[in-house]
């Protein structure tokens, strides 16, 4: 079984050139409180997109986390390369600005069944030709927090493409999954992420997963809702491995500083 590695690099201002393995990154902006750290992600991605609504967070909140610098500035150098959704939540003044300064705009009114994060990242999966695909990582601001239905829309997200990297981040969680067909090494760059972390089952019960570099490790352990779940737990060193027969969420916490 294939070895995965994970990590966080992303979340510091220059990715170690060590960093493994080396990624390209995209990011999508949904519609809820944008991350403290939002400016560097956007720095890191070579291709941003907004979720419907999300274009409102980027055009109100990217001054207020830069406040030092012209908000009108900021908000013609944040301009993001495409926006995607049902527009239902998209301000018209916000459309027509970043229309204006000649971001892609793809109205998918039509589309009732699909989240907007879905519809964004069909098109990176689909059609945005400039990336390379290989080794992509889509990192996902304002994925959490706010309304639930949407939270959990977003984890679903992560199971509908479950063979992407996709990073769903708020300003003091980072969720991915990891999935049953590899093994996990997960760097803990320990400057900006952790001590406390879950490990949780998505989708299916697992029977046995297992786990090192926690205070309480999984040993060849069952997990299920309506039984364990491994929450609240503690990362112990700067590797955590993990292997399991089913997918699972890992998820560990951003520091403040
Ligand atoms: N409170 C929230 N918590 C987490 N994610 C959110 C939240 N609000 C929006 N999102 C994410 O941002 C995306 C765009 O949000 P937007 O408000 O434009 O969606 P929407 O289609 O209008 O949602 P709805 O019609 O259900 O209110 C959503 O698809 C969702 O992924
Ligand atoms: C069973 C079922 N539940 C909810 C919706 C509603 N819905 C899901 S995604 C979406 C788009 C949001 O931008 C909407 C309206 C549906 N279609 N089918």
């Amino acid at each position: 079984m294939e070895l995965m590695h994970h990590s966080s690099g992303f979340l510091l201002p220059t990715i170690p050139p060590h960093h493994r393995p080396s990624l390209t990154y995209a990011l999508i902006l949904l519609n809820q409180n944008l991350p403290r750290f939002t400016p560097l992600l956007w720095k890191h991605a070579q291709l941003r997109l907004c979720a419907d609504g999300g274009a409102n967070r980027v055009y109100d909140e990217m001054p207020l986390l830069l406040p030092q610098e012209d908000a009108s500035d900021i908000r013609r150098r944040y301009k993001p390369d495409v926006i995607k959704g049902d527009m239902d939540s998209i301000r018209t003044e916000v459309l027509n600005f970043y229309k204006s300064l000649g971001t892609e705009i793809i109205d998918n009114s039509h589309d009732q069944d699909t989240t907007d994060l879905h519809k964004c990242i069909t098109y990176i999966r689909d059609f945005a030709p400039q990336l390379d695909k290989s080794n992509l990582c889509i990192l996902v601001a304002g994925a959490l927090g706010g309304r639930f239905d949407h939270e959990m829309g977003n984890l679903n997200v992560l199971c509908n493409f479950s063979s992407m990297r996709i990073v769903l981040l708020s300003d003091d969680s980072l969720i991915h999954l990891l999935p049953r067909t590899h093994r996990h090494e997960i760097h803990i760059q320990s400057s900006t992420v952790g001590p406390h972390c879950g490990l949780i089952p998505i989708g299916v019960p697992s029977r046995s997963s297992t786990s090192t570099g926690l205070q309480w490790d999984l040993n060849d352990t069952e997990m299920r809702f309506g039984g364990l779940v491994s929450t609240s737990n503690i990362v112990t060193g700067d590797k955590v491995t993990v292997q399991s027969d089913s997918d699972l969420l890992w998820t560990i916490s951003i520091k403040k500083l």
